[in-house]
């Protein structure tokens, strides 16, 4: 388990004090994958650099199971830290040196008997589909094949938190799933646990349990991916999750708009079934459909459609009532009645 208490992060600069962090309490339990969401400057990279320490945090704590690394120095520090992994959006690989010496380095940091390594670096590259790149140098992988290699050297000393720094930015949309399905699989198979830092929702929705969204160093909202989604609290938040289900109605219709228009979610297996056309059956009102989707989100059904519903008032006020007994949720947006 990861305690982030009360952590703040002042950086002093020539001419002033800039707050990074400004009192994050989080906690991510064992075998998570936590993501923190924000635009730049936010805060994101200084958390995460917090964790590891490779920022050592103004106040606050880091409890991992239970020890304080912040009241940690020297030797115990570093052997504290071999456990938590980081992976990074530009790889950080050494150009110098292939394949295997970049994990091997990893590996002889932590002190690992010389006549065990070449095996633990041969079962890294096979966790991340590379062994046959083991003598190849990183100017001649793809940018995918680099991360892979990161990945491989951050699990060299068996972490039991993996801390990825945008590490899917620097790929494209193919590329980026390949690597959050490869996270993914560690997570299932070595209870990993893994904090990741994006500005992009889509790898929030992709692979995330839980998540919090920062802005100006602090943490502003915090849940289930799949409740976030389905029911942001702060304007922020729902400008991120805009960017992965947009439900812009353009003017032209709107105006148009004869009835009411109402915005209808459906969770979890209540996305299946056809309380819309039973309603459209049973009142007399007419609906229309402006937008719709079905979401998946940690293979939990998540519908959203925004529809027109037409009728007498008192009749669209049942329509809703019955949907809303059905264990949807309505939201009215726009009403032309
Ligand atoms: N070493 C530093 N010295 C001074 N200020 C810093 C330093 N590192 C970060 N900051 C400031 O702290 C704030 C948070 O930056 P941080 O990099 O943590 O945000 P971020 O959300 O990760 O953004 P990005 O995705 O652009 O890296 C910003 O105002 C930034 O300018």
């Amino acid at each position: 388990m990861l305690h982030i208490q009360n952590v703040t992060k002042v950086y002093q600069t020539k001419k002033k004090k800039v707050v990074g962090v400004d009192h994050v309490s989080l906690t991510i339990e064992k075998g998570e994958v936590f993501g923190i969401v924000g635009y730049s400057g936010a805060g994101k990279s200084s958390l995460l650099r917090c964790i590891n320490l490779l920022e050592r945090p103004t106040s606050g704590n880091i409890l991992v199971d239970g020890t304080d690394l912040t009241k940690l120095k020297g030797e115990n520090l570093r052997r504290a830290r071999l456990k938590i992994g980081m992976i990074f959006q530009h790889f950080y690989l050494i150009s110098q040196k292939t394949v295997g010496e970049n994990i091997e380095f990893a590996l002889k940091a932590a002190e690992m008997p010389s006549n065990r390594i070449q095996a633990r670096v041969k079962e890294l590259l096979a966790m991340v589909g590379l062994e046959e790149k083991i003598d190849v140098y990183p100017a001649q992988l793809s940018g995918g094949q680099k991360q892979r290699v990161g990945i491989a050297r951050a699990l060299a000393n068996n972490p039991s938190i993996l801390l990825c720094d945008e590490a899917t930015s620097a790929l494209d949309p193919k590329t980026t799933l390949s690597i959050l399905h490869l996270l993914k699989k560690i997570n299932r198979e070595l209870d990993i646990t893994i904090v990741l830092i994006t500005h992009e929702m889509n790898v929030v929705k992709e692979i995330c349990d839980r998540m919090c969204v920062m802005q100006d160093g602090k943490v502003i909202e915090e849940g289930s991916v799949y409740d976030i989604f389905a029911n942001p609290q702060e304007l922020l938040t729902n400008e991120f999750i805009s960017s992965v289900v947009s439900f812009n109605i353009p003017e032209v219709v709107l105006k148009e708009v004869k009835g009411q228009v109402v915005k209808i979610l459906f969770k979890g297996k209540v996305a299946g079934q056809g309380i819309i056309s039973d309603t459209i059956q049973q009142f007399n009102v007419q609906g229309n459909f402006l937008h719709g989707t079905i979401e998946y989100i940690q293979e939990q059904a998540l519908g959203i459609f925004i529809m027109e519903l037409i009728g007498q008032t008192e009749d669209i006020h049942k329509a809703i009532a019955y949907i809303e007994t059905r264990g949807a949720h309505v939201e009215v947006l726009h009403n032309a009645i």
